[in-house]
Formats: C-alpha cells, sequence, structure tokens
C-alpha cells in the first residue's frame, strides 16, 4: 500500500508522451491518463524509439491541492459506479426477501449497506495509495465495528466482494489495480482506518461513503461526498450524484413512487440515465461538473469537466427550494410557513441526499432549508462538500443565523443555529434568513 501519486497514475503517462510524438493528431500526451494498452489501442500513431522519460506532475496539477482534487474525483467516480451496481442489485432483490444481506439496521434504526461500507473502503484504498497512507487521515461515516460481528460475515463477504469488483476496474479510472485481490483482513483495515476525528489543526478528508442512504435503498437519489479539510475550512469538494436526472423535474421522483408505489418499478441506473460529479476548490471561484463514468469508458481529466454555476433567480416567488423527503430529518411545517411568507409559489422539491446542494449549483434550484429536531446535531460529512461547491459555483451556505458552517470542531457542526440555509446568492439568502428570523418564535421549534 501506499505507493504515491506519481507511482500510481504517471506510468501511463510517461509511456504515453514517449510513444507519441509532439505531432500526434490524437492529441492524448497531456490529456489521458489510463492504461497503457488502452491508449495503443486508441492512438495508431508511429511509437518513437527514444529513452523514456519521465514526466513531471502536469501543469494543472502543480497547483495547489490540484492533486488531492484528481484523486478525490477519480475515487469518487469509482465509488459511484459500484453504488449503481448495488443499487440495481437491492433494486432487483427488493421482495425477494434477500435483501437482509445488502441492507442493515444501524442502531439509531437509519439503514447501512453493502454499498455503504464499500464505497468506504474504496475511497480509503485510492487516497492511501495515491497520496501515500502517512499522508491521509479520514473522518467517515460508517465504522467497523458492525461489520467485524461474528455474524456479519456474509455481509463481510458481500463487501470484500463488492470491494474487489471494483478495483478490478481500477484501470478503467486510470488507476492500477492492486497485484492481487484485497482479503478480507484488508478490507477492514482501510475501513477502519477512517478514523479521524477532525478538530481545527492539521488536514483530514471527510467522507459520507453514502449520503441519502434512505434513498439509495428506495431506487431514488443519493450521493457520494468527500471534501478535504485543512486548519478547520474545506479545501476541496467532490459530490458524485449516480442518479442525478437528465431533467431537473425528474428530481422529484419520489412524488411519483409514493403516489403510485404499488404499480411503479423504480427505475435502474441506466433508465435515469444521467448521472454527474460535481467539485471545486476553495477560493477559486469556479465549480465543476463531469459526467459519470459509464461502463466501458475511460476516465480523462479534466476535459469533459463543464463549469457550472448557481441561478440568477433572486425573487422568492420564482425560487424553487429543496429540502429533506423526511419530515423527521428537517420540520417541513416550518419550512412551508416560512415558504409562504416569502412568496416561495412552487411546491418544496423534497430530495434525499446532497444532492440537493448539487441542484442549487448546479442552477436546477435556489434555495435549500434544512431544520433537524432540536438536540440534533448536524454531521460534518453531511455537508463539507456541498457547501464548497454551492459557494464556488456562486451561491451562499450559512446556518440560520447568517453564520459560515463550522467544520473545525470535531464530528459536529457544534454551535449551529438552530438550522441550514443555502440559497443561489446573497439577496436571496438575507430574505430567507429574515424570514427565519420573523417565523422561529411561533414555530414551536
Ligand atoms: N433525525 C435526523 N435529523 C436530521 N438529519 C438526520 C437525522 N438522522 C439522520 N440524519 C442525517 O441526514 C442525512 C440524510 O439527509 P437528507 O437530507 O438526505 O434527508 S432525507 O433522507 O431526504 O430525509 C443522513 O445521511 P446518511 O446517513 O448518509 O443517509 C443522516 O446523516
Ligand atoms: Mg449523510
Ligand atoms: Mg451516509
Ligand atoms: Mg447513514
Amino acid at each position: 500500500m501506499g505507493k504515491g501519486y506519481d507511482d500510481v497514475f504517471t506510468v501511463t503517462k510517461t509511456n504515453h508522451a514517449v510513444k507519441h510524438p509532439g505531432s500526434c493528431s490524437c492529441n492524448l500526451s497531456k490529456q489521458y491518463i489510463g492504461s497503457v494498452s488502452k491508449i495503443d489501442q486508441i492512438c495508431s500513431s508511429p511509437v518513437m524509439e527514444e529513452e523514456p522519460k519521465r514526466l513531471d506532475v502536469l501543469p494543472e496539477l502543480s497547483e495547489e491541492y490540484s492533486k488531492e482534487l484528481e484523486v478525490a474525483v477519480r475515487a469518487v467516480q469509482m465509488a459511484c459506479s459500484l453504488c449503481q451496481r448495488v443499487q440495481d442489485t437491492i433494486i432487483s432483490n427488493t421482495g425477494s426477501g434477500t435483501n437482509h444481506r445488502q441492507v442493515q439496521s444501524k442502531d439509531d434504526n437509519s439503514p447501512v449497506t453493502v454499498a455503504d461500507w464499500s464505497v468506504q473502503a474504496i475511497v480509503s484504498w485510492m487516497l492511501s495509495e495515491c497520496l501515500g497512507s502517512q499522508n491521509v487521515s479520514i473522518v467517515a461515516e460508517e465504522d467497523v465495528q458492525n461489520l467485524s460481528k461474528v455474524n456479519a460475515s456474509e455481509l463481510l463477504e458481500d463487501v470484500v466482494e463488492t470491494v474487489n469488483q471494483c478495483l478490478a476496474e481500477a484501470p478503467r479510472f486510470g488507476v492500477q489495480k492492486p497485484k492481487s485481490a484485497l482479503s478480507t483482513s484488508d478490507v477492514l483495515e482501510i475501513i477502519g482506518r477512517c478514523n479521524s476525528t477532525g478538530g481545527p489543526t492539521g488536514r483530514f478528508w471527510v467522507l459520507d461513503p453514502v449520503d441519502g442512504t434512505l434513498g439509495f435503498v428506495r431506487g431514488d437519489q443519493y450521493a457520494v461526498a468527500l471534501a478535504l479539510v485543512e486548519d478547520g475550512e474545506v479545501k476541496l469538494g467532490v459530490i458524485g450524484c449516480p442518479n442525478y436526472p437528465m431533467r431537473k423535474e425528474w428530481l422529484s421522483y419520489h412524488h411519483r413512487y409514493h403516489r403510485i408505489i404499488s404499480k411503479l418499478t423504480p427505475p435502474t441506473a441506466e433508465t435515469w440515465n444521467k448521472g454527474c460529479v460535481l467539485y471545486a476548490k476553495t477560493g477559486s471561484g469556479k465549480a465543476w461538473m463531469q459526467p459519470l463514468l459509464h461502463a466501458n469508458k475511460m476516465f480523462v481529466w479534466p476535459n469533459q469537466a463543464k463549469q457550472v454555476s448557481v441561478s440568477s433567480i433572486d425573487n422568492p416567488a420564482l425560487a424553487t427550494f429543496c429540502e429533506p423527503v423526511e419530515k423527521a430529518n428537517s420540520s417541513h411545517s416550518f419550512t412551508a410557513g416560512l415558504a409562504h411568507s416569502v412568496g416561495l409559489r412552487k411546491q418544496p422539491l423534497r430530495v434525499y441526499s446532497m444532492v440537493k446542494y448539487a441542484a442549487i449549483a448546479r442552477g436546477d434550484a435556489e434555495v435549500f432549508m434544512k431544520f433537524a429536531r432540536a438536540g440534533y446535531k448536524e454531521k460534518i460529512w453531511d455537508h463539507a462538500a456541498g457547501v464548497t461547491i454551492i459557494q464556488e459555483a456562486g451561491g451562499m451556505v450559512t446556518d440560520a443565523g447568517g453564520v459560515p458552517l463550522d467544520f473545525s470542531k470535531g464530528l459536529y457542526l457544534e454551535g449551529l443555529d438552530r438550522g441550514i440555509v443555502a440559497c443561489s446568492g446573497a439577496t436571496l439568502h438575507a430574505k430567507i434568513i429574515d424570514a427565519v428570523d420573523a417565523s422561529w418564535g411561533s414555530s414551536g421549534l
């Protein structure tokens, strides 16, 4: 483990740059990071006979946090591919009585699946492999205890198989796969390694392997979210949204699902016909979106990315607001009253997971509000990546008192004032914050 970034990625850059002259019409030498054999298949230009020379990290990768961002995007792309496969299996097994192997309940009754642990393993492996395990510290949602229990042996078997299946596809993402399959103890070790508790100093990654697990098991929206925090500040964020639909209207799929649940078969990964990975570096003023890498396609960095920006709507009457699907996670009655008071006319868009952050960054919605019950402490992995992506796309995220979220206090957003308000711009944000204050006293929250 821990070969380091250059060892994992530059073999192919070096080979390609050497084999293909500067005049090569395929123009892959600076753009393509993939397996040598695939490059050779794609490019038919004559091979140059000269001594290999090593390329340094590509110019765009020498900027601060660029290397980390690239590794993070690859890790999330791999994780999304894994999740799609597991979600399809779960959905096709629904009703067959075999899902207990893949979906379990945690002590707080929330669901956790084979995908949650497997993604945690894959991201932990990728970060350690590419950045060096001694440099990587990870705060992540899932712990290894439940998975190591004697009665979880079938589940653990499924996780190890899912992880190895995903790693076998690593070359598609421009990453060398391990020489041999990971053993059960390797997998437990890489999951258990995500044991950082965050805090105000140093560098740590923040991972929600499957955010919106409830949406995931229901065949609906979910996200994979990864952020890098340094000295208490988020430095970059990546969100994978495997089911982000082609048309924003389809984000509210679950409305249909619940209305005609008995008749409707949830869609499989292919029929959503979509999926994206959003990412941003803090302070860059830019947020980007890549399509999800579908089967048989190779990862190309960063050419396929498109810049995204928030919507310019600042009139509440025209705005769309999103909130959690479950009223146990956020007060629907409070946000309904507030929406009415500011003149929001549209029905709330209830979407699972950090896809809500993605929707605002992409300009598909203007407001996201979450007001959890008193006493619930928001976790940093549910927000870190989303906050930075919205902000870099031009939006604004604070608590209900207008204060930026503080990721320096450990696992939780300590000191959060009432709830979270994310908006596509400062004008709308100010209106919502004022309305929270006006409605709060009579809310009973
Ligand atoms: N009681 C309560 N109140 C508020 N928030 C809670 C609560 N319980 C859990 N969670 C966290 O909410 C995460 C899911 O948020 P969503 O916005 O996707 O909610 S919803 O499923 O759409 O209702 C969910 O993330 P995942 O566990 O990753 O799915 C939890 O971290
Ligand atoms: Mg979550
Ligand atoms: Mg989760
Ligand atoms: Mg969870």
